[in-house]
């Protein structure tokens, strides 16, 4: 914003102003538009919010409301306008703010009885008349800013949605000067009263190193929108807004600034110095910790007493996966609109800070075995109830649970004073069903002296905590059973509460009969039997006569209204009533928004013990949960191994989302087979000390599904859940790797291949001997000879580095690597052959499969049979072509050309039994180079032209392969 000398332009944005063009109430406007540019404007005008100029086009757009316009100024130029009512603003505020928006609301804050609960909180006795605005225009305040990160308000969340605001600080190095890059990411969550912190460092040389670990503190922390200093280097904003999939701000560079930032904290976090809150050493963590806090305060114009806890992150403390694993696992969200997320599966937690909690947990799996076991623990106990049996001890817990609402939330409206009568009645509800739940914890033998995890959430409950008794005791006496939803109508507190409030609301309620009594009075002394009493806006109070008795009405009766049988009196005795019975409801109703008010401050101070509390239920709901799913599906408890070296060794393993589907399945339709094929997988174990499995099997096999479900154990072991499997033995894994399918990234300018090759590449660089690393299909994304090569290579690169590794592959060149090295393992997926008929068995077998049975896939997923049909004979004119070429002795470069354009053709059909032959036959033209083919590969080749792989039985294919073997002397 700016205002020239004379005051009368203001440049907003890139349009400027000329005040003297518009009248005072636009004038009034765009002062406070000039306020906020950016956001959107939303300005009250009686029971409208309306927007302008631009703001209304892009109000309108994102909304699908009608543009109108306001007139035009006196240049003549159009003013668009456009407008929400203000009984429903809270849906369209909502939409607006998932597009992105940050809504700036503004209230006319001299009309008391419209003002909504902020409004009134801010300005309790004011009375229009009695304040005349300037220019005789109503006075507005901006009372709130939204954004899409710091929303309290239930009614503007997203379901499930927890909103949160990141902070990102960047330090270079000066040129020449050899000290790292250092980089911080920051993340608020208002309603939770947290702000995490993590500081990374890394080199020039290995910024995409650096970046990667930055992109995966960013997945693990999901914001909502992410906020930058005005000033920072602007390749890494570039680069942040290619990764980050949320708005992302540029604020004032004051408020990241290094000298300042300890102040904030310290202040904020009600420390003397830094030290206690662990990040005197980490400049960029203050920075941009501090940012948050002034954004907080900015967003919700007031200070922010919840924020209190600050937690710094390392990476060593968690189970690291970057954000490509965790979308290719789909542990938030599907890949595709059909898919399921493994939240969709697990997280049944009752209360909607536990739902919250868990995806935490999920987002920072422990490697600390003291705090897994202390949660395995906690588990095991609540399937051992002493009085009961499991499910229905879980069941009760659960069901009591299901009543506390969000303590979490309620708590943080209290503390920005933004709480309505109904949250503070939930509130009180929720204390006192924490009472049931914790009896019946008490009777399942949990014991508040005993140790562990248990013991420790109960010792935060009500019966230990008097001051959240206190709270739910306050709450009874001064809020009414059934409060309505909003404070400006008023009706929220309980008679009893106040005298002098119940003075007023008395004089108000009992005007009936006072107004009956005079009536009965007047009727008696002036017999007037026909004599009624009534009310309307026009006379207020009022005796009514008919006309014939009209005549008889005595002196001091005057006369207000003539209707066509009757006549209408008012009197003094009557006026009097009426003014006192309209001063009693005004001064009611401004009496009960400020004890409200009173209330919520008093509340206020209980807030640390809120939270407290909120966190307890929070953590018992999702152990709860974990224990329910143990239960319903046989999880196990997992070993929790601490060796340097580690391994895994899992029995009987299961992948819970593709169970659960299958499970849906069989109960829809009876033909599918419910039973999910449990399997074993073991890495680096005593028994099988081979560190790298190559997986090979028919498509459909479960190849994938296999490798998935061992990241999802070795996962849900280290977030302190029971899991889907006879045994599990899990070492200390530092991080999981997942190259597993992918998408075109065309907006990122990126191909399928490409994003393939970055993430293997990513793999290469970043894993230890101590990761797990998924890898499917590498190298299909081009043609067979490179794609094979490639995906040798990293075989190679990934045994040497010790990684635990899973690589499912199609090449079964690559199985012959387990003959070479003792550290790779040959696995394949059964499948057979019945009658022409592909039977896929999905049981993880040891050795190297036989077959990619591609075509017999490509028939189960409904290709015509004619096409199919043509494929197969494709196949054989392949193998008859590669014969003849072979017989015609052709040069070595000319045999490999024709290898990759038959690859190449083969890849683009999708049939691996065709890659599978056609690869055989590369190698038979590399093995003869360019000295003429041998007798007895020629022989093999007329053995191989002969046979008919569709028609073999596995024993006939197996049996034909030792044949080849022989003859070609390998
Ligand atoms: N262990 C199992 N038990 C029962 N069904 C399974 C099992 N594993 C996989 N399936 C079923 O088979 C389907 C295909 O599995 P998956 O995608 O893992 O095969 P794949 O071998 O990786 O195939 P492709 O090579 O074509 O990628 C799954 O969606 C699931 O329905």
């Amino acid at each position: 914003m700016s205002l020239t000398p004379a005051s009368t332009e203001l440049t907003i944005g890139e349009r400027v102003y000329d005040l003297t063009h518009h009248t005072p109430m636009m004038v009034q406007y765009l002062n406070l538009k000039a306020q906020y540019p950016n956001a959107l404007l939303l300005y009250r005008m009686g029971d409208f919010y309306e927007l302008f100029f631009s703001d209304a086009e892009r109000a309108a757009e994102i909304l699908d409301i009608t543009l109108t316009r306001r007139g035009t100024d006196k240049a003549g130029n159009t003013i668009a306008m456009a407008g929400v009512p203000f009984h429903a603003a809270d849906s369209y505020m909502a939409r607006l703010i998932a597009a992105g928006q940050t809504v700036v609301v503004c209230e006319q804050v001299e009309d008391n009885n419209k003002d909504d609960a902020e409004s009134a909180n801010k300005n309790n006795d004011a009375k229009a008349k009695d304040k005349p605005a300037t220019g005789g225009i109503m006075r507005r305040e901006v009372v709130k800013t939204l954004t899409a990160g710091t929303i309290t308000d239930d009614a503007l969340i997203a379901p499930n949605a927890t909103p949160t605001v990141a902070a990102l600080d960047v330090k270079l190095p000066r040129a020449g000067s050899s000290q790292p890059i250092g980089v911080a990411v920051s993340q608020l969550n208002l309603a939770a009263g947290t702000i995490t912190t993590q500081e990374m460092h890394g080199t020039d040389k290995a910024l995409e190193a650096l970046r990667t670990e930055v992109q995966t503190v960013l997945a693990r922390f999901a914001p909502s929108e992410c906020i930058v200093s005005e000033r920072i280097d602007e390749h890494w904003l570039a680069w942040l807004r290619s990764v980050i999939d949320c708005p992302v701000i540029e604020v004032a560079a004051a408020d990241f600034h290094p000298e300042h930032a300890p102040v904030t904290l310290c202040q904020q976090f009600a420390v003397e110095r830094l030290d206690g809150l662990g990040i005197q050493d980490k400049l960029l963590a203050q920075t941009s910790s501090a940012a948050l806090i002034h954004y907080a305060r900015q967003t919700q114009q007031r200070q922010v007493p919840q924020v209190n806890q600050l937690l710094v992150e390392d990476n060593n403390d968690y189970l690291i996966m970057d954000a490509s694993s965790q979308q290719n696992l789909e542990l938030f969200a599907p890949v595709t609109p059909n898919g399921t997320a493994l939240t969709h599966v697990v997280n049944h937690c009752k209360t909607p800070m536990g739902r919250r909690l868990l995806v935490q947990q999920m987002k920072r799996p422990l490697r600390s075995r003291t705090l897994i076991n202390q949660r395995l623990d906690a588990i095991e106990h609540l399937l051992n109830p002493i009085d009961d049996t499991t499910a229905s001890a879980i069941d009760r817990l659960q069901s009591v649970l299901a009543e506390i609402g969000d303590v979490e939330r309620i708590s943080s409206r209290i503390a920005l004073m933004s709480a309505k009568p109904r949250d503070l009645r939930k509130l009180a509800d929720a204390i006192h069903n924490s009472a049931r739940l914790q009896e019946t914890l008490t009777q399942q033998g949990i014991n508040l002296n005993d140790s562990g995890l248990l013991p420790i959430l109960l010792q935060s409950f009500p019966a230990e905590l008097p001051a959240i008794q206190e709270t739910a005791a306050l709450i009874d006496r001064a809020i009414v059973d059934e409060p309505p939803a909003h404070i400006r109508d008023g009706g929220m507190l309980a008679t009893g509460y106040d005298e002098a409030f119940d003075k007023l609301t008395h004089l108000h309620d009992n005007v009936q009969s006072t107004l009956d009594e005079m009536a009965e009075e007047a009727r008696q002394t002036y017999k007037l039997p026909s004599l009624k009493v009534g009310f309307n806006k026009v006379s207020g109070f009022y005796f009514e006569l008919p006309k014939v008795q009209a005549q008889s009405a005595p002196a001091h009766f005057i006369r207000r209204q003539t209707l066509k049988n009757s006549e209408r009196f008012i009197t003094e005795e009557l006026k009097t009533l009426e003014t006192d019975y309209l001063s009693a409801q005004t001064r009611a109703l401004a009496r009960e928004k400020m004890l409200y008010n009173a209330l919520l401050e008093t509340l206020g101070e209980q807030l640390s013990a809120l939270q407290q509390f909120s966190a307890a239920v929070a953590h018992l709901d999702v152990l709860i949960n974990w224990a329910q799913l143990a239960d319903s599906y046989q999880w196990q408890r997992p070993i929790m191994t601490d060796t340097a070296d580690s391994s895994i060794d899992i029995r009987g393993g299961r992948h819970l989302v593709v169970e659960s589907a299958l499970r849906n399945h069989a109960r829809m339709d009876a033909s599918t087979p419910p039973n999910f094929v449990a399997n074993d997988c073991a890495l680096g174990s005593d028994e099988y000390p081979e560190r790298l499995l190559l997986i090979t099997g028919p498509n459909m096999g479960g190849k994938s599904t296999f490798m998935r479900q061992t990241a999802l154990i070795v996962l849900l072991a280290h977030c302190g859940s029971f899991v889907p499997a006879e045994y599990a033995s899990i070492g200390n894994i530092d991080r999981i790797f997942t190259r597993i399918g992918s998408a075109d990234d065309l907006a990122g300018g990126k191909s399928t291949f490409m994003v393939e090759m970055i993430e293997t590449a990513t793999i290469l660089n970043l894993a230890s001997a101590q990761s797990l690393v998924l890898m499917d299909e590498v190298g299909r994304g081009t043609s067979t000879t490179d794609g094979l090569a490639i995906a040798h290579a990293c075989v190679g690169r990934l045994q040497a580095m010790g990684c635990l590794t899973l690589f499912a592959t199609h090449y079964f060149e690559l199985t012959q690597l387990a003959e070479a090295s003792d550290g790779v393992r040959n696995v394949h997926v059964a499948a057979s052959e019945v009658d022409g008929q592909l039977l896929l068995l999905h049981k993880i077998r040891t050795g190297a499969a036989s077959s990619s049975f591609g075509l017999h896939v490509a028939k189960m997923a409904g290709i015509p049979n004619d096409v199919v049909e043509d494929a197969k004979e494709y196949l054989q004119n392949l193998v008859q072509q590669t014969q003849a070429h072979h017989a015609l002795d052709m040069p070595s470069h000319d045999k490999n050309d024709l290898a990759n354009s038959h690859a190449d053709k083969s890849e683009s059909a999708d049939t691996k039994g065709v890659q599978y032959t056609d690869d055989l036959f590369a190698d038979i033209a590399d093995s003869t180079d360019d000295k003429p083919m041998q007798n007895q590969q020629l022989a093999a080749c007329q053995l191989l032209g002969d046979s008919d792989p569709d028609a073999l039985t596995p024993k006939q294919a197996h049996d034909l392969l030792y044949q080849l073997k022989q003859l070609l002397e390998c």
